[in-house]
């Protein structure tokens, strides 16, 4: 593992590092911010965030504004790439970009030629913890938060992952892919015409499969004025599904906030208290 570069802020961390990949098969890049509390005496409860289209690990990081907050919680936070990267990655031949290559969906593709690296769902589920938690002086206390394609992602990762994450947040989530534009594109190109095989990365699917007993709690919160609100993001859907198994989901509507991190930066600090209730 290769550190790239580290700033220090608000007290703590912040460092990018570069490894290979036994997933993805490429060089991956992640970011991570250790709080000032974290040593190997004392780790301390991790927080994955999970971006979204055209993203990398640095939009987070930079634009979300949560170092203050998660030093005072003494919660690291760690943020990957959305893709697999690299001049032999497949992208979309279109070059669009809510396919291929900063919009991996977070799923194991199974259909050439993106099935070679676009092991997203491996990698962040399973990879990267491992990685952090063996170099880091991280606890075994997980929780995972994402925006968009993130958010998708930190639903999809942490419902079927529920012994494994306390606690799960979203802003403004792609929450029911199969029946939405992005999710549809997605999903044929990585996984194929097969529908049926598309409900194993839907979230809302994925919450009508729960069972009680492992329900982990979920926050979600959206901007009313977000552009994709209605075509592409479906939080009702999702609200629906959770009711229907009677799941721990809050959805919070927000007058006026758009899609943009100017949103996740205004309710971040609550997200991060949302998850320390349940990792600390
Ligand atoms: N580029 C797309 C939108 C992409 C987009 O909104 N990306 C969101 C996530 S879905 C984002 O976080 N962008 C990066 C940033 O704001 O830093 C468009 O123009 O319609």
């Amino acid at each position: 593992m290769e550190l790239v570069s580290e700033n220090k802020v608000a007290g703590g961390w912040h460092r990018r590092y570069r490894h290979r990949s036994q997933h993805t098969h490429c060089d991956m890049t992640f970011a991570i911010f250790l709080p000032e509390q974290a040593n190997s005496d004392q780790p301390v409860p991790v927080l994955y965030w999970l971006s979204g289209l055209t993203c990398n690990d640095e939009n987070f990081m930079q634009k979300a504004g949560a170092f203050k907050r998660a030093n005072e919680l003494g919660i690291a936070i760690v943020a990957p790439d959305t893709s697999p990267r690299g001049e032999d990655v497949a992208d979309d031949p279109d070059k669009s970009y809510d396919f291929g290559l900063g919009a991996g969906f977070y799923v194991n593709a199974t259909q050439p030629p993106y099935d070679k690296h676009y092991q997203m769902y491996s990698y962040v589920s399973e990879e990267l913890p491992a990685l952090i938690e063996q170099h880091f002086p991280v606890s075994e206390k997980r929780a995972i938060a994402g925006h968009s394609m993130g958010g998708h992602g930190a639903l999809v990762v942490g419902l079927k992952n529920p012994t494994r994450y306390h606690s799960i947040s979203a802003f403004s989530p792609i929450a029911n892919p199969i029946d939405c534009p992005w999710g549809k594109k997605a999903f044929t190109g990585y996984l194929g015409e097969d529908q049926t095989l598309w409900h194993a990365y839907d979230a809302c699917h994925l919450l009508r499969q729960s069972q009680e007993g492992l329900r982990v709690p979920i926050r979600v919160d959206q901007g009313e004025a977000d552009q994709f609100l209605v075509e592409q993001l479906m939080p009702e859907t999702l609200v629906q599904a959770a009711k229907a198994v009677d799941y721990p989901l809050i959805l919070t509507m927000h007058p006026g906030y758009d899609h943009s991190y100017f949103f996740i930066s205004s309710f971040i600090d609550a997200h991060l208290d949302f998850h320390a209730q349940h990792i600390k």
